[in-house]
């Protein structure tokens, strides 16, 4: 599951937890983003690996994987796939969107390669519509899952205007954000 992670949030381990065990997946890897390029700011990319370190943690069956933030430039899913394909070359992958980031599929890098190197799994999102037409069918499943109204963008604004996120992303996040002084002035 690639995601920008800023910060992590019980959205994101839903739809992981989820799909996991509708597909009974062996793990799941979390990828935080390097370069996000389509997105107007994130946090150093540090600080989001180790937020989504402390959020899985406690998962045996979540890990975390630098790949993207290893690698320099902006960050693309083709290159995520390939790079764990060439880790992995007997696992099948499956990698886990929200219906926000399905949708803007077509416009990511070499759309038409993506298909052969992950199965996708498009995970029901609250205010988002989901569509699965013109998509291979047999490469993309469509999957319902309970619903939460979080988004990073809402959890630093409310860092940001002094409201909590307790319960909206896990403890050692909230903690974690406190002690680095994360969202108090970001404008994103
Ligand atoms: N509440 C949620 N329910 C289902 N999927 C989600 C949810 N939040 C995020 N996702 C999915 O998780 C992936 C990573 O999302 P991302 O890290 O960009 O979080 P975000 O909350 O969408 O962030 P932002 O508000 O900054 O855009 C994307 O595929 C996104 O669609
Ligand atoms: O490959 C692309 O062109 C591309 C464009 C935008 C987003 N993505 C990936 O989609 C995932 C979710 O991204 P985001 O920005 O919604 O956090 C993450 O793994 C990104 O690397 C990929």
């Amino acid at each position: 599951m690639g995601g920008t992670f800023d910060p992590i949030h019980h959205g994101h381990l839903v739809a992981a937890s989820e799909v996991a065990q509708h597909f009974d997946l062996d793990e799941v890897v979390f990828v935080p983003t390097g370069e996000p390029y389509q997105k107007r700011s994130a946090s150093p990319s540090e600080h989001r690996y180790l937020m989504t370190v402390v959020a899985t943690a406690s998962n045996p069956r979540f890990r975390v994987s630098r790949i993207d933030i290893d690698r320099s430039g902006p960050t693309y899913t083709i290159d995520t796939l390939r790079d764990v394909r060439e880790l992995h070359p007997e696992a099948e992958l499956f990698f886990i969107t929200g219906a926000d980031a399905f949708a803007s599929i077509v416009e990511w890098k070499d759309q038409d390669e993506l298909w052969q190197l992950a199965h996708f799994v498009a995970v029901t999102r609250p205010g988002h519509q989901l569509s699965m037409s013109g998509f291979p069918a047999d490469r993309v499943s469509l999957l319902e899952i309970p619903a939460l109204a979080i988004s990073s963008t809402d959890c630093r604004a409310r860092v940001r205007a002094g409201y909590p996120v307790w319960y909206l992303v896990p403890d050692g996040v909230v903690q974690y954000i406190s002690k680095h002084d994360l969202y108090r002035r970001l404008t994103a």
